[in-house]
């Protein structure tokens, strides 16, 4: 029988280290339960001691998941085990992860510690974390640059400390496949008691090597991979849990063990996560790009149509696509509307929201001739977003003058606090323009950090999906929205930062703040 592969997925944590992708409580509580839905062994959710959101965050996740663990990140140190331990109270099941650096330059030169420190401290940290629960991980951070002979002394120690997942991670991403997996296997053989712990693999893609990496150490006996969504990631991201997981079980001649993923929820994961954080994933990006199980060479078509797998190696229904062809238009009706969600894994809280999601969708209909999957996905993260923001700021009209040789000029008109107001504002382009109307209206003193376009299908008229990233006072919020027209989907995506802002700013003032 094969064995099974544990994913342990870090999108919330490890993840959210990638700049510009910091993610709200409700956000990560809605990511959770994606990463639930497809049964994910642990998620990682956050760094309690980080700051009080992050212990909330974690508080919030491991008080609504249920079938996952929830598992919460502490440095070897006393103050963040009890935070973490404290964050992980009402999980049904809870880990605490807690590491320590094990190279030679991460002990000299940032803690500052002997070998012989830095074992005593990760035994202390183990026996602490054990006294909040009995699913405690240890990991050697620098792992991949740390001697092997002192991993298996720290190893053996922390396991009898009572730890039950031991970690390696290639921090720096510094590791090629092939010494990778020799390592992994040398730390197994070499670690006495090592049966008694599962041991893991957290790759970083400095070199592109990740997933490689992750993978050779799964052939030389890790049973946990530590993942993301998209690879999402400290610097250029960590292993794409897509990847890993299709490719354990697209080679299941290659590999002795199996994951207990639902691989049907991979792509609406990777759309709710690219949504979410404004990091959209490029086209030809493996499992979740647009163009992944796209053929476009008539060579190509033509074996595919003759035989499909002659150029397919997996099935993109089997990952969340949709290989329902099945026209939806302006004609569809809402059953054909759910079934089409249902097959795509997007579930809604409520029947009003599935409301709010068709008539969109019928929005669309009249001015789109075909609505693609990536369409619908797009049209539910954006009425998601409405439910989860507090909408103060509404669009209720724009309109923008452009014409070859004049300044572009927009009028916009704007719900703000049931109040219809009026602006208008010239600017360098049609998109500039119709954000600083919108400004001339809400002085938000925001910055704006980040503006990008995503075509979401092909053809002219597709939509075009927003994202912006707004800062003020040191908080920074992610707004998208998405529309046929670009210059309306970039003030939709404004306008949902703004009330983002809004909404975070009246956590700490309750009658709510100044716009
Ligand atoms: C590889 C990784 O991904 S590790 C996780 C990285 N993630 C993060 O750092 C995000 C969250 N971090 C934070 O919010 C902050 O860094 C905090 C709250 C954890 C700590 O903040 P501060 O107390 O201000 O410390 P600061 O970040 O400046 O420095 C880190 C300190 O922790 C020490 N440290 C680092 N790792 C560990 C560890 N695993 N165990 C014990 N101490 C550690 C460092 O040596 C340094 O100690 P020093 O202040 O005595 O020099
Ligand atoms: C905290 C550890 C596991 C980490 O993220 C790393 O070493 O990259
Ligand atoms: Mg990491």
């Amino acid at each position: 029988m094969s064995d099974k592969l544990f994913i342990f997925d870090t999108t919330l944590r490890d993840g959210e280290q990638s700049p510009g992708a910091s993610m709200t409580k409700e956000e990560k509580v809605r990511i959770a339960k994606a990463l639930e839905r497809m049964r994910v062994d642990v998620i990682e959710a956050g760094f309690p001691i980080a700051s009080s959101g992050d212990f909330e965050s974690v508080q919030a996740v491991a008080r609504e998941i249920k079938d996952s663990t929830v598992c919460g990140l502490a440095r070897a140190l006393d103050p963040d085990i009890d935070r973490a331990g404290e964050a992980l109270k009402p999980a049904a099941s809870g880990r605490i992860h807690t590491f320590i650096a094990t190279s030679p330059i991460h002990m000299e030169r940032k803690l500052r510690m002997s070998p012989d420190e830095v074992v005593k401290q990760a035994v202390r940290a183990v026996e602490r974390a054990r006294r909040y629960t009995d699913d405690v991980e240890f990991s050697a951070e620098d792992a991949g640059r740390s001697e092997i002979d002192f991993l298996c002394r720290i190893f053996e120690a922390v396991i009898a400390a009572g730890a039950t997942t031991i970690n390696i991670p290639d921090t720096v991403g510094y590791n090629v496949p092939e010494q990778f997996g020799a390592m992994v296997g040398r730390a197994i053989e070499g670690t006495p008691n090592a049966d008694k712990a599962v041991f893991s693999v957290h790759c970083h893609n400095d070199l592109g090597l990740a997933v490689a990496n992750s993978l050779s150490a799964v052939l030389n006996g890790a049973r946990q991979v530590e993942c993301t969504i998209n690879g999402l990631g400290e610097r250029a991201g960590n292993a794409a849990l897509e990847e890993v997981v299709m490719a354990v079980r697209t080679r299941q001649d290659v590999f002795p063990c199996e994951t207990g993923i639902d691989a049907t929820q991979i792509v609406p994961g990777s759309r709710l996560v690219a949504g979410i954080t404004g990091f959209s994933v490029q086209p030809n990006k493996a499992i979740v790009g647009a163009n992944a199980f796209a053929h476009e060479s008539g060579i190509h078509q033509d074996g595919v149509l003759k035989h499909r797998e002659t150029y397919e190696i997996m099935r993109a229904e089997d990952v969340g696509w949709s290989a329902n062809r099945m026209v939806l238009g302006k004609h569809s009706g809402r059953n054909a509307f759910r079934s089409r969600l249902q097959d795509l894994g997007v579930a809604f809280a409520s029947e009003e929201e599935l409301n709010a999601a068709f008539q969109r969708f019928k929005t669309l209909a009249d001015k789109k001739h075909e609505i693609y999957d990536e369409d619908i996905q797009a049209l539910v993260t954006e009425t998601n977003l409405e439910h989860s923001v507090n909408e103060r700021i509404k669009l209720v009209s724009l309109r923008v003058c452009s014409e070859t040789g004049e300044t572009p000029e927009a009028n916009v008109t704007l719900w703000v606090d049931g109040e219809e107001k009026r602006g208008s504002a010239p600017g360098g382009g049609p998109v500039d323009a119709a954000l600083k109307a919108i400004e001339s209206i809400v002085d938000s003193q925001t910055e704006l950090l980040l503006y990008s376009v995503n075509n979401i299908t092909t053809g002219t008229d597709s939509q075009g999906e927003v994202t912006v990233r707004l800062e003020r006072g040191g908080r920074i919020v992610n707004g998208q929205g998405a529309d046929t027209d670009i210059v309306i989907a970039s003030a939709k995506a404004y306008i949902n930062a703004l009330n983002k802002v809004v909404t975070a700013a009246e956590r700490g003032h309750p009658q709510g703040p100044e716009l």
